[in-house]
């Protein structure tokens, strides 16, 4: 059995100790190593502590020597963070997964830039759910092409701090994709005060955010005499990691390359 020695950034995070716990749980992985923010309370101590299993892997902010031996960096950050994590990983040719959301369209294009460089697995929700609902939604948005209006609908936890979620926006490239539309053009984000009629060519977008909420999205298909409404709802972040660890293990027998979750899941 081979190993791969998996890095993960942001370890102390909702997604770092989602991954810490699920790759101990993995018998072809280990915790290489593991990162926090310069400054961060969390720097020295046991990164198994988090999750109540200690394993020696002391969290650590020196990102370059993290790198030295690891076989991918697994990065649920925040964008600035992903693209500073990245550049080093493209110089290094080590792989790495992106789970991070709430890029801009240029930051988008350095990622594939750098994916010249090293294999990366790029995607806003790595639930085998969710990929996919985004099959699903491409047939269904083929279907109800004409005399339905479309509205994506997402709820996260209070702590979430990009709207709409990366997930909702995929949901509406999949929609305007499938109709031929571009999601620029047509997305309406929110809607407030006399707004006039909906115009049957948007599509719209639904935020809430509350408490403890993982993640749940609707695509809602409103037409009339009938509404369909295709809905995902993820109850453990579990999901997300497992996941990620897939992705993982996709890259390691490749070369560099942008991909997503619909690559590793066979799905395109
Ligand atoms: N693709 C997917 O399937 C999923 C994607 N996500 C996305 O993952 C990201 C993280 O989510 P979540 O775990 O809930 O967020 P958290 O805030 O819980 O965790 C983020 C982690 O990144 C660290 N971090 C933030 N900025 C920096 C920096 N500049 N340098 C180094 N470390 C940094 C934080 O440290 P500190 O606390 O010190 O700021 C924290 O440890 C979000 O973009 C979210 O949307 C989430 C779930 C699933
Ligand atoms: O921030 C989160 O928590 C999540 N973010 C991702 C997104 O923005 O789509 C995926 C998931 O829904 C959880």
């Amino acid at each position: 059995m081979t190993m791969l020695n998996i890095a993960i950034a942001g370890s102390s995070g909702r997604m770092g100790r989602a991954l810490l716990e699920a790759v101990t749980q993995t018998p072809d992985m280990r915790v290489h190593a593991a990162l926090e923010r310069a400054g961060s309370p969390y720097l020295g101590k046991d990164a198994g502590e988090m999750i109540g299993a200690p394993n020696g892997v002391v969290i650590r902010d020196d990102v370059a020597g993290a790198l030295q031996g690891c076989d991918v960096l697994i990065d649920f950050t925040r964008p600035d963070a992903t693209l500073q994590h990245m550049e080093l990983c493209r110089t290094r040719g080590v792989k790495m997964v992106i789970g991070t959301t709430g890029f801009t369209p240029e930051e988008k294009e350095k990622i594939l830039a750098a994916s010249h460089d090293c294999g990366i697995v790029f995607a806003p929700n790595m639930s085998v759910g969710v990929n996919l609902l985004f099959k699903l939604l491409d047939t269904a948005a083929r279907v109800l092409n004409e005399g339905y209006d479309i509205e994506v609908m997402e709820a996260h936890h209070r702590h979430k701090v990009d709207a709409p979620s990366g997930t909702a926006l995929r949901l509406g490239e999949v929609v305007a994709h499938a109709l031929g539309r571009d999601l620029a053009d047509c997305a309406v984000y929110g809607r407030e005060g006399v707004t006039g009629e909906r115009s049957p060519s948007t599509i719209g977008f639904a935020t809430v955010r509350g408490g403890d909420i993982v993640g749940d999205h609707t695509v809602l298909f409103a037409g009339i005499g009938e509404r369909v409404e295709i809905t995902h709802k993820a109850s453990s972040r579990a999901t997300f990691a497992l996941g990620a660890l897939r992705a993982a293990r996709f890259l390691a027998g490749r070369g560099a390359g942008l991909y997503d979750m619909q690559d590793v899941l066979g799905l395109r």
